[in-house]
């Protein structure tokens, strides 16, 4: 068994010393495929938070047994304000900074692969676009290259599905399952179908965390977890499809 790329144990996180999670326990391995669902509120946002280290635990810890892995995230996004002034291949090459790579050491290399993933997300011809003129879908499209740019350990996706079409939506589980033989990829959804037809397993998060070990959910096990989420049914995507529960 490879060590855990991130390991938490026992945590808690709060805001303002009201606790929003409880007892959280989670490895998270270099080919793991985990499905985040949850209500609205339920912590899903705030667990990431604790993985990038961007919130401390109240109590409990987080340890990275090889190493601080280097994580790459798409947030959850809303558009942009349209005089934003930044372009597509700005936002992406933005994705190199945290390896200190800063803009003026950019190569022609960098720029090359920067052009690849904006044609590769679906973005060919749009590279010196403002980033403010992208519709959502486009500019999450953006965002998910800015996020692999840096060939990260641990990819976090937040709502990745919110804007895309459905023919992205196709193409980007497909990339992401490209994309999970060389980094781990802890996907944030509320969309059933999603889970259950590209992740490996599964973690319901509802003010503490219950790890299934498998892509299969039963309406039972959603109970025990006490995970009541919204199913939404679409698309060509094989899926299964169940019951809300109280
Ligand atoms: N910065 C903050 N300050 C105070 N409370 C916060 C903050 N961020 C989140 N919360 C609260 O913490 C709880 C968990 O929020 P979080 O965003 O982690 O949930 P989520 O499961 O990601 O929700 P959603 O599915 O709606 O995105 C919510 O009650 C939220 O209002």
């Amino acid at each position: 068994m490879p060590e855990p790329l991130i390991s938490v144990r026992e945590v808690t996180a709060a805001y303002n010393g009201d606790p929003v999670l409880t007892d959280v326990d989670l490895d998270i391995f270099p080919n793991d495929f985990i499905g985040v669902i949850g209500p609205n509120g339920g912590g899903k946002t705030t667990l990431s938070k604790i993985l990038f280290g961007i919130l401390k635990p109240q109590k409990g810890k987080v340890s990275f047994p090889s190493g601080r892995p280097n994580i790459g995230y798409l947030p959850q996004v809303s558009r942009l304000d349209h005089s934003f002034p930044i372009t597509v291949l700005d936002v992406v090459l933005s994705g190199l900074s945290s390896k200190g790579t800063w803009w003026r050491s950019l190569t022609s290399g960098h720029k090359k692969k920067a052009l690849n993933l904006i044609t590769e997300n679906g973005l060919e011809g749009l590279a010196n676009r403002p980033v403010g003129t992208l519709s959502g879908g486009q500019l999450q499209r953006a965002l998910l290259a800015r996020a692999i740019i840096n060939d990260p350990q641990v990819l976090v996706l937040d709502e990745p599905n919110t804007f895309v079409d459905r023919n992205f939506e196709g193409e980007l589980y497909q990339l992401l399952g490209k994309l999970n033989e060389t980094m781990a990829i802890f996907l944030i959804s509320h969309d059933i179908g999603t889970i259950s037809s590209i992740v490996k397993t599964i973690a319901c998060v509802n003010g503490t965390l219950h790890y299934h070990p498998s892509n299969v959910l039963t309406d039972e096990v959603l109970k025990v977890y006490n995970c009541p989420i919204d199913l939404i049914a679409h698309g060509p995507v094989p899926h299964r499809v169940l019951k809300k529960h109280t």
